[in-house]
């Protein structure tokens, strides 16, 4: 048989193969064909059992949720009683649960929020001791805050955010690394940076103004303005505006679409949009952290901290 051509894919790898075996007796040439397609289909059984196993319930711990199906990989804030704040595992649990449905086999990835909250943010306990004292841990808060975002940039699959109701701090801020933002009508987006003693953190100082322009970024990031859901979509950070009465029948229905995509080619588009962009949201996150680190004012933030620590007791007096 002469060689096949080279987009004659087919029979060119069946050319090779059989080239490559040289020429052995038709008996041990059949039974080894036999013996590869059994090993095969066992193989690739006990990979489909896995597969599904992993589909029904991806991973599970107390206050993040990962479930797995349909195509996508769903990850829930599940601390309902504490309007869905981050602790110190939560930053962890996030991670590995995003790095984890980087490689699984679901298409798209998506957070939302248990109750009447998306999530209220970084948990502002994360900085005070058993005893209530507030501790300088700025040093461990600034490792896990870089590398934390380093995995929204480094995510290869869409990633879409369901906002399910107000959001605060870096639940607002990390959206802007996300591929879509679906928002119900009771969702709001607030930045208190400045009220906090902070600075904005995930790439917002880039990411916000591109995203709305530099005033409008200033409104929040500056001024810690809080944004009704369709005001968030008019400055481009929200994709669309759900009823709430309908949003998780109509959102759910669209990202079940959407999974039904052809998966590599999004992930490949998804590289193609952010490629030029990595680096500099690399540089960005660094610096950020940095200043966090060298120039944040310790005693107005230890204020601010005392201030919301303390507001309940402040209250009854
Ligand atoms: C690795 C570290 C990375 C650092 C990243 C930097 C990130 C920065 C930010 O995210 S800044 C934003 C931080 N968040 C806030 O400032 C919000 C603070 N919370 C509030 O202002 C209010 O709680 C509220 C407006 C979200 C809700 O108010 P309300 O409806 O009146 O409910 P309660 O205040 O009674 O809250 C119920 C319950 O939840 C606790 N809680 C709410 N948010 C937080 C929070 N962010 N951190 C810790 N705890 C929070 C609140 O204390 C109540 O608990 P209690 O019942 O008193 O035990």
């Amino acid at each position: 048989m002469p060689k096949p051509g080279m987009f004659n894919f087919v029979n060119k790898a069946t050319w090779d193969a059989r080239n490559a075996l040289g020429s052995l007796p038709k008996e041990t040439d059949r039974k080894n064909y036999v013996d590869l397609v059994s090993s095969l289909s066992s193989s690739s059984e006990a990979l489909s059992q896995g597969k599904r196993g992993a589909d029904e319930k991806a991973q599970e711990s107390k206050d993040i949720l990962v479930t797995s199906e349909d195509g996508i990989t769903k990850i829930t804030f599940n601390r309902p009683t504490k309007k869905n704040a981050i602790s110190f595992q939560m930053y962890l649990d996030i991670m590995h649960a995003l790095k984890n449905a980087s490689t699984d086999n679901s298409v798209i990835t998506v957070f939302t929020g248990t109750g009447d909250y998306y999530s209220s943010g970084n948990d502002l306990k994360n900085l005070i001791n058993d005893a209530g004292e507030i501790q300088d841990v700025v040093a461990t808060s600034t490792k896990i805050l870089r590398e934390f975002v380093n995995c929204f940039i480094d995510f290869p699959k869409p990633l879409v955010a369901v906002v399910n109701g107000p959001a605060v701090g870096i639940a607002v801020t990390i959206l802007a690394l996300f591929d879509a933002v679906f928002a119900s009508d009771r969702a709001t987006f607030h930045t208190p940076f400045s009220q906090l003693s902070q600075f904005p953190e995930a790439c917002s100082t880039y990411m916000f103004p591109k995203i709305m322009g530099p005033t409008k970024a200033a409104e929040m990031l500056l001024f810690g303005k809080k944004l009704t859901a369709r005001e968030a979509w008019a400055q481009g950070l929200v994709t669309e505006v759900f009823p709430e009465s309908t949003f998780e029948t109509e959102v759910w229905t669209r990202l079940k679409t959407y999974a039904k995509l052809p998966p590599n080619v999004m992930r490949i588009s998804k590289e193609l949009i952010r490629k030029h962009e990595k680096q500099k949201l690399y540089t960005v996150n660094a610096e950020k952290c940095a200043a966090a680190l060298e120039r944040m004012p310790r005693e107005e933030y230890a204020k601010a901290l005392r201030n919301f620590l303390f507001r309940k007791a402040k209250a009854k007096l």
